[in-house]
């Protein structure tokens, strides 16, 4: 595992295989808690991971690990999943179609997880390792539990046909024998402190039917629920392809390119610097820049846009991307675990962590669910007969089925299966959601604010107008402006250091600038203080006059953003910018509304520039907005529901933390994955919507798997007390439900949230 010092605690990481359904999970969780020295665990079902904080003076790694084993699962080291190599094969996980990249990019079937060998797979070994992914069920722990007890089953059968006078001893023998394996883990359980789970109920539920004589159909419960187990191991899997898909987009190899010779190299051990030789048809091995040739590039994996973009020396590729046209020679930028790829899985996967408060409830539904399940079946048992003089073999083997219907699996799988298949359905199209939480609230956003620039236009303003006063020439007024400017990151710097450098005009050399948010930039040019600022502070400032504020004003009405240049007592000129809103932002614009949301511009530009934007989309606008004036904004609409702000996720983030919601968009990927909950790496606003029906998508799915398992089980509760429905019918329902809740949740790997409903 990898582990990290935390005052004189280590961090630890596994991977644990097996846990098929929500209880194991809790079953993990509060083992591992109880032992001393043990902090802050987590257990993810869907990335099949163990975190804890450990004080190994106080309880070691090696314990750890024996008493996940006690209960049945596999434990074992985890490495980065950038780096994994899963042995199931990367089916699915072609999101082009064609399939066929010449190319590395296949996940070697050798080397799976490594893992310690020692204390494997001791007798009561049921739940598969992680040596058993991608092995047909029936090489599987689980599996040959369901072989072992269905050979039973014949075997009492035809000792039954053969000698009718001991055929109930023969079931008695298969029920114990397959049962077996079961209380062991019962008893594993319970020694950590957990009398009620599916194995103790299934255990008593088994050994009490006996007793009352219904030896064949215990039997049946033992096989059927084997059965089970396997059937939920296979839906869980196939859950996990969702994130596996994503791992599998990184390829395992790279071709190292060290002065013209070409060799092959593991892609985790390259180190920036190096070049990687990169074929068409091949994936990139690395994120780094394109020292030569040109190509297409189709950065699907990273973004979600299929198109190829043309990329050539100089710019920036991702890895996992694929080269579609020509040889390329990339030096890589980064090392494999700081690619924008596997920072994408791992947010994925980490995002299992950060639960949605529908998740957090049904955890605490659960934790009293089976007792008081446990309860009623006592009651079954006991009163009837007691208090009616009703027949006890009747009450007994009521009281048995209903312990069966006690499981909470299925209810406590639905939530992290719908989420984990809705993060990776996003996580294909470049819509990032930091986890459970994040996807609740987006499905009930009812505002959502918008920054203009970068968002709703492209924020790459062009100088469309200068206007000069007095005696300056263009080219003076540009060269005091671009000098002011040279050393701020605005947009509005750039479109004015672009026509500088167009008009072939030298910035004057400017020192100690400074930037006054929201309204502009102030710095010495020569002798004195120079400054570029918005109209309205350069007339309150003693910048422009009436006159020339009027000029600017028009400007303005066309949707232009202009900006006075002045000195003290010396107004130089304007200069007006435009600033095109993004072809789909009108079109988003209108999915939303269309939505039931209200989509609000929030500018720091002036009223007539937002007023001309937001009318040519459709929507409302707050103008001269401060930094602060946003964080108000946002605060005041939330008082009518929760609200989405998305932003370029670099000048904005307390805006974005303020919001229940806060998406970063576009290029600046970089920034973007880390500073929000939810991040969009396409330019595309209509991902915006996109990212709401998700959402909702993935909250509706929840929803009808809550209603689903808990609608079974009490359909199940009742016909089990009138005596409808014997134990397999409810060993049946149990994992039918989990089951059912794990495929339903699958859908949404097929969802497509672009479709408009
Ligand atoms: N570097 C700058 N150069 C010139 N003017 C600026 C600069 N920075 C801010 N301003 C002025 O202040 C106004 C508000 O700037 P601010 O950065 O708050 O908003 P914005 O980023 O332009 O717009 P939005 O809030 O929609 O993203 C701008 O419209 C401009 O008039
Ligand atoms: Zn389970």
């Amino acid at each position: 595992m990898t582990q990290t010092e935390i005052d004189g605690a280590t961090a630890c990481d596994w991977t644990v295989s097996g846990m098929d359904c929500g209880s194991c999970a809790t079953k993990v969780r509060s083992a591992v808690g109880r032992l001393p020295g043990v902090s802050d665990v987590e257990v993810g079902i869907m990335t099949e991971r163990l975190r804890l904080t450990l004080d190994e003076t106080q309880t070691t790694r090696d314990k750890v690990e024996k008493t996940v084993r006690s209960l049945g699962y596999g434990i074992g080291p985890r490495t980065d999943a950038a780096k994994k190599e899963f042995v199931m094969p990367g089916d699915g996980t072609d999101t082009h179609g064609d399939g066929d990249h010449t190319g590395h990019d296949h996940a070697s079937g050798t080397d799976a997880i490594a893992r310690d060998a020692s204390g494997h797979g001791g007798p009561g070994h049921v739940h598969d390792d992680p040596a058993d992914r991608g092995k047909s069920w029936y090489r599987t722990g689980k599996g040959q539990l369901v072989i072992f007890t269905a050979l039973l089953l014949a075997a009492a059968w035809s000792v039954e046909l053969i000698a009718p006078q001991i055929g109930s001893w023969a079931f008695v023998g298969a029920s114990l024998i397959g049962v077996a394996p079961v209380a062991r883990r019962a008893v594993a359980a319970l020694r950590v402190g957990q009398p009620f789970t599916i194995e103790s109920l299934m255990t008593i539920a088994a050994v009490g039917a006996l007793f009352i004589g219904a030896a064949e159909e215990a039997a049946l419960v033992v096989f059927l629920f084997a059965v089970g187990e396997v059937l939920e191991g296979v839906a869980a899997g196939k859950a996990r392809d969702g994130i596996r898909a994503l791992a599998n987009l990184v390829p395992k190899t790279a071709l190292l390119d060290t002065d013209g010779v070409i060799r092959e190299v593991p892609a985790a051990s390259l180190v920036v610097g190096q070049i990687v030789f990169v074929r068409p048809g091949d994936r990139i091995p690395a994120d780094g820049d394109i020292t030569e040739g040109t190509s297409g590039i189709d950065e699907s994996p990273v973004t979600g846009e299929s198109v190829p973009v043309t990329r050539g020396p100089g710019e920036g590729v991702f890895a996992g991307s694929i080269n579609t046209e020509a040889v390329l020679r990339v030096t890589v930028t980064k090392a494999a675990e700081d690619n924008t790829i596997s920072r994408i899985i791992r947010l994925v996967e980490e995002a299992e962590e950060a639960r949605a408060p529908t998740e957090r409830f049904i955890d605490r539904f659960s934790r009293w669910y089976m007792p008081a399940i446990v309860a009623i079946a006592a009651l079954v048992i006991v009163v009837p007969p007691l208090a009616l003089g009703q027949a006890w073999d009747t009450w007994i083997y009521r009281g048995l089925a209903l312990l069966l219907i006690g499981c909470p699996c299925a209810l406590v799988i639905s939530v992290p299966a719908s989420i984990a298949s809705a993060m990776s359905t996003g996580a294909r199209r470049g819509l990032l959601m930091k986890g459970g939480a994040v996807i609740e609230a987006a499905a009930q956003v009812s505002h959502i604010a918008f920054d203009k620039t970068g968002t709703l236009t492209h924020g790459r303003p062009r100088v469309t107008d200068l206007v000069t006063f007095g005696a300056t020439t263009q080219a003076e007024l540009l060269a005091v402006a671009a000098g002011v400017e040279s050393g701020s990151s605005h947009p509005l710097a750039k479109a004015i250091l672009n026509k500088a450098e167009e008009a072939g005009v030298t910035p004057l050399a400017a020192a100690d600038a400074k930037a006054l948010p929201g309204s502009g930039v102030v710095a010495s040019v020569g002798n004195a203080l120079a400054w570029v600022t918005s109209p309205r502070y350069a007339s309150e400032n003693g910048g422009l006059d009436a006159e020339n504020l009027a000029k600017a004003t028009i400007f303005e009405e066309e949707g232009k953003t202009a900006v006075a240049v002045y000195r003290e007592n010396q107004p130089f000129g304007l200069i007006a910018m435009r600033d095109e809103p993004r072809t789909d932002a009108a079109d988003a614009v209108r999915q939303l509304s269309a939505m039931g949301i209200t989509p609000v511009i929030l500018t720091g530009d002036n009223p007539r520039t937002a007023a001309a934007i937001a009318g040519s989309l459709g929507m409302q606008f707050q103008a001269n907005m401060m930094p602060e004036d946003k964080l108000a904004a946002i605060r005041t609409m939330s008082e009518q529901g929760g609200v989405m702000m998305i932003g370029d996720g670099i000048n904005d983030a307390p805006a974005l933390k303020q919001a229940s919601v806060g998406v970063a968009m576009g290029s600046g990927t970089d920034v973007a994955l880390e500073t929000a909950d939810a991040a969009i790496l396409r330019d595309r606003v209509t991902d915006i919507p996109a990212t709401i029906r998700l959402s909702r998508a993935a909250m509706a799915n929840i929803r009808q798997n809550v209603t689903l398992a808990l609608g079974l089980k009490a359909v199940f509760l009742v016909t089990t007390v009138f005596g409808l429905t014997g134990l397999w019918i409810a060993i049946m329902a149990d994992t039918g439900a989990t089951v059912l809740v794990t495929l339903n949740a699958l859908r949404l790997l097929r969802f497509d949230p672009e479709h408009e409903a």
